[in-house]
């Protein structure tokens, strides 16, 4: 590597509906790296990795001020201020049709009192395509009279806007230093497959060396509904008609756990409700299928 790499945190605050979710998934990419649910990290949870040029960007969550459950009060802001205080960056949405909320009076508030000098604080003035160009002008200058910002970008996340502008600046405020992840570590991997991934994971731990290690699960369908829930169908592929039966239990007992338990994580990460729908099916060949497991991100090992 010739260029000099960069690595950092960068934490996206914001009231709820705000648009940090679209936002992530736009600057991550379509896919979100596998690392996200892997790596646990003493800030905060890593949401997933950027790479613009030579520099990696961790976006980290910062639980608290992401959701949450009423009213976003200073109290609330405070508990959750650690995460984003220790983030090398922030990133404040606000909603452009919205303007300047009371929410967002607080957050700006606590950053005041919190926010450690010289830490950048950019602000992303999002959902443009909702607003007309006269009214972005004045809120920018609202909000910067607000909080000193490092700089001002007006993006919609959805439709895709300014956001590269955006990761671009990010890359080249981060500090110099070597990656967080190995490359081959950040391999996009679709959603589908960290899905996918989640049920293997609750597999392993309920069935322990019950377990048939001739197991695969797939996600087949993936439905994002208007009412805001997301419905999952996967099947759990075991090579013999045996091992069926340890995987469903007694009465379907078994696998009703370890879908409930992969439903709630799954979930937590997406940050909406699922509806999980497995089947447990017998494919007898699927080890001999490398493209398969590779093209979802399995590492067989020896002794796996
Ligand atoms: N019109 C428009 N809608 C957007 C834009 N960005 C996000 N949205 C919508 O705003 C809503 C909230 O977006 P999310 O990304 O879920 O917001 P969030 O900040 O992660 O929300 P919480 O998880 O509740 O904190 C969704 O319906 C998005 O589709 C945008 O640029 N323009």
């Amino acid at each position: 590597m010739t260029d000099t790499t960069r690595a950092g945190f960068v934490a996206l605050i914001g009231e709820p509906n705000a648009g940090k979710s679209t936002l992530l998934n736009r600057m991550v990419g379509a896919k979100v790296s596998i690392v996200t649910h892997k790596v646990q990290t003493t800030r905060a949870r890593i949401r997933g990795v950027a790479m613009e040029g030579e520099t990696q960007i961790v976006f980290v969550d910062t639980p608290g001020l992401f959701r949450p459950r009423r009213r976003l009060d200073r109290a609330m802001v405070a508990a959750a201020w650690g995460g984003a205080a220790d983030a090398d960056v922030i990133v404040l949405l606000v909603e452009a049709h919205r303007g300047l909320t009371e929410g967002t009076q607080a957050i700006i508030d606590a950053m005041r009192d919190r926010i450690p000098q010289g830490q950048a604080v950019a602000l992303a003035i999002n959902k443009i395509d909702r607003v007309k160009a006269e009214v972005l002008l004045g809120l920018a200058q609202e909000l910067n009279a607000a909080f000193p910002f490092a700089e001002t970008f007006m993006i919609s996340a959805e439709k895709g806007y300014g956001v590269d502008k955006l990761r671009q600046w990010l890359a080249g405020v981060l500090p110099e230093g070597p990656w967080f992840y190995p490359e081959d570590q950040i391999a996009d991997v679709p959603m589908r497959a960290i899905a996918a991934e989640i049920t293997r994971e609750k597999l392993t731990l309920r069935l322990h060396e019950e377990l048939p290690y001739q197991l695969t699960v797939e996600t087949e369908a993936w439905e994002d509904r208007p009412d805001g829930s997301t419905r999952i169908d996967q099947v759990v592929y075991v090579a013999r008609d045996g091992h069926k039966g340890i995987v469903l239990g007694n009465k379907g007992e078994t696998i009703k756990q370890i879908g409930q338990a992969a439903r709630a994580e799954i979930a937590a990460f997406l940050e909406r409700p699922v509806h999980l729908f497995l089947q447990v099916k017998v494919r007898p060949n699927w080890l001999e299928e490398p493209e398969r497991y590779s093209e979802m991100g399995l590492d067989f090992k020896d002794g796996d």
